[in-house]
């Protein structure tokens, strides 16, 4: 019986799978492919549960009641007492969601997350930004020319502030925008997910365009801590820190068009998306969630199979290809021209646009033409500035928000990372 009740742990557990048959052929199920060996036989793979938590008492609890033996009150309490040490030992596990609602009714040129900084908490709307690794806001250092609407972080009259003292940074987007500042430490928090002393780099400078922006407080970079611009010691994300203490090492974003999405930290909401999630490696070597697509269609044209190396960027708003696939999707725009006075593909407003469909792994999301047709070039115009630009002079691929809220994003920050991408 001893041997029994070993070897009922050991393959119950699940910690071993089945040695792998040969296959004949297979069969369809509704859990894929199950090989066939001859008539009325089959062999199901084993895999590892990700999720299992051994309990060992619990094992030879399962044993007992397998033969119908009443567990000894010992073993009852031993697999109660196991099960909370499991739990303790995994700690609290926090997880937020907040609210990313864009900065104008009319057109997603970028989306805001209100966020809680120090104690008393002073409120701020910040864009999430998978594209940078620095978490900025306007504050009170910030000369008054400078404020046009926008809501101050005050490091004084915070109580948990603490300067991060002879440290600065200094950062330059990619559209030439730029700001620099001080940093403090304090209590930062997204949708109920706090984190404790989170670098807060307070703005002493920040270029027109920020100023312009009067919806947007700072930003929230959510690229890999390697960006970070904070000398003489660079500071970790947001996400960096909030990692071990959340149920999973992931956010996700389900940005929407026109209306408001979530951001998502620690937990992937299953209502949020259809079908399933394909995961693709991450090259985090440039910072950035750099990722391969498989390829791209133009409207209900042919798949063309073809890597596209580009950064998954909540922080841009339009999208940002090579110029040959931009050829091919323009050219079904009617009137459809590369403008250089207004930096890009340009068309009149009201003409008929494809969707256009790009590859992750062999699954397909598909942008709809209404995200395509971006904005009037100035107001009122009747001419329109497309979704899908070149990329040649930025010398990097971006999927911006036009793509992103075509579909569920999952940032997994696991070892090593991965993107995963679903149709919503
Ligand atoms: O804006 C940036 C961007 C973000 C962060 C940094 C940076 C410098 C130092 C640390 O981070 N540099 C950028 O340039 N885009 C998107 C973009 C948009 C338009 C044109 C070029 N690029 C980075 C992700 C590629």
């Amino acid at each position: 019986i001893k041997e029994l009740i070993l070897l009922t742990i050991i393959v119950g557990s699940g910690l071993v799978s089945a040695l792998p048959p040969t296959k004949i052929g297979t069969t369809k199920t509704n859990h894929g492919d199950v090989p066939v060996l001859g008539k009325g036989r089959a062999s199901l793979q084993q895999v590892r549960n990700p999720h299992y938590r051994f309990n060992g008492a619990r094992a030879i609890y399962r044993t007992y009641l397998k033969y119908g033996v009443q567990p000894p009150d010992y073993l009852i309490e031993a697999v109660a007492k196991t099960d909370a040490l499991n739990t303790a030992a995994e700690g609290k596990r926090d997880t937020g969601s907040a609210a990313a609602i864009p900065v104008n009714p009319n057109y997603d040129i970028a989306y805001v997350t209100p966020v809680s900084i120090g104690t008393p908490p002073q409120t701020l709307h910040l864009d999430f930004d998978t594209g940078s690794s620095d978490l900025w806001v306007f504050s009170s250092h910030l000369p008054a020319s400078q404020i046009r609407g926008q809501t101050i972080y005050v490091p004084a009259n915070s109580s948990t502030a603490k300067l991060l003292a002879d440290h600065t940074w200094s950062i330059t987007y990619g559209d030439g925008s730029a700001s620099r500042g001080n940093v403090y430490v304090d209590n930062f928090t997204v949708g109920g997910l706090t984190v404790e002393n989170q670098a807060v780099q307070c703005a002493l400078q920040v270029s027109t365009s920020f100023t312009r922006e009067s919806n947007i407080d700072g930003l929230v970079g959510l690229g890999f801590s390697t960006l970070n611009t904070v000398v003489p010691k660079s500071q970790l994300t947001f996400f960096d820190n909030a990692k071990p203490h959340m149920d999973e090492p992931v956010f996700t974003a389900d940005l929407k068009w026109k209306s408001e999405g979530t951001y998502d930290f620690g937990f992937i909401d299953e209502k949020k998306y259809t079908g399933k999630i394909t995961y693709v490696p991450v090259n985090t070597s440039p910072g950035y969630w750099t990722f391969t697509s498989s390829g791209y269609a133009v409207g209900s044209g042919n798949f063309s199979a073809t890597s596209i190396v580009g950064i998954a960027d909540t922080g841009t708003s339009l999208v940002y290809l090579p110029p040959s696939i931009l050829t091919a999707y323009y050219r079904q725009v009617e009137g459809a021209t590369s403008s250089r006075t207004y930096g890009g593909y340009v068309f009149p407003c009201n003409s008929k646009l494809p969707s256009f469909t790009f590859g992750i792994g062999e699954a397909r999301i598909t942008i709809p033409s209404s995200y395509i047709s971006y904005a009037p070039v100035t107001a009122g115009s009747s001419t329109c500035f497309g979704g899908l630009q070149s990329s040649s002079s930025l010398g990097i691929n971006i999927w911006g928000d036009v793509a992103l809220k075509a579909a569920f994003v999952v940032f997994h920050g696991g070892n090593p990372p991965t993107i995963g991408w679903a149709k919503k």
